[in-house]
């Protein structure tokens, strides 16, 4: 495992895969993250919500910022069009129990696995966490597919114009520029109850 001083001065992680992980998995214990959250199954609008909601309730994650709504056009097998956003949380967690937690909350919200980039009633990703970088077989930041998915960078660049995605170097707003943004529409009524 290698640890570099990250471009805040934060510790940045990199994980090789055959490092067993476990050390890199338990040294991060509070900071920033960034969620993706998606849906396209059901009332999404509403599991999307409800989902942001009940991430709030849990003690050591406190909500920090929302983007706005977007409907955007399927990624992968033909399927409805999803609503996609993101959220900014301040957490004292590490990286591993987040996964387990968002894994919890997708179950809950009666997500169920199938295909993969099927439709789903709930999907969240972990995007960011700080600078972190860290790469084992369950869990990888940031999310290895973020900077090529216009539907994550749209609505993260409202938030996080600013993060520095740590593999590329690129702030958000920056990688956003870099991605057709055609099929990212603003969702109309998008008055949300966490802002
Ligand atoms: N940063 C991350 N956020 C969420 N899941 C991750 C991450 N890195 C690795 N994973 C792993 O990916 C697994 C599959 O996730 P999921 O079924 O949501 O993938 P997907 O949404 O179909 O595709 P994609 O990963 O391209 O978004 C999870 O069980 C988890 O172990
Ligand atoms: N538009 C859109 N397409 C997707 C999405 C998503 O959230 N939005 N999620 C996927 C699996 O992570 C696959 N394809």
């Amino acid at each position: 495992m290698l640890k570099l001083s990250g471009l805040n001065g934060e510790q940045n992680i990199i994980n090789h895969p055959h490092d067993s992980g476990q050390e890199s998995l338990s040294d991060k214990r509070s900071g920033r993250i960034a969620v993706a959250l998606g849906s396209n199954l059901g009332d999404s609008r509403k599991i999307l919500e409800a989902a942001i909601a009940q991430l709030s309730f849990i003690p050591t994650m406190q909500l920090e910022a929302t983007s706005n709504w977007y409907i955007t056009k399927a990624v992968g097998p033909p399927q409805p069009d999803y609503i996609n956003g993101c959220v900014i949380l301040q957490v004292d967690m590490t990286p591993q129990l987040l996964l387990e937690t968002l894994l919890a909350t997708e179950q809950q919200f009666g997500r169920v696995r199938q295909e993969r980039w099927g439709p789903r009633s709930l999907d969240l990703d972990l995007l960011l966490y700080d600078q972190v970088i860290l790469d084992t077989p369950t869990l990888q930041i940031p999310h290895p597919r973020m900077r090529e998915r216009a539907f994550v960078l749209v609505p993260l660049a409202e938030i996080a114009p600013d993060w520095i995605e740590p593999v590329s170097g690129y702030t958000i707003k920056q990688l956003v520029k870099d991605v057709d943004c055609s099929d990212v529409h603003l969702l109309k009524s998008n008055s949300s109850h966490y802002q």
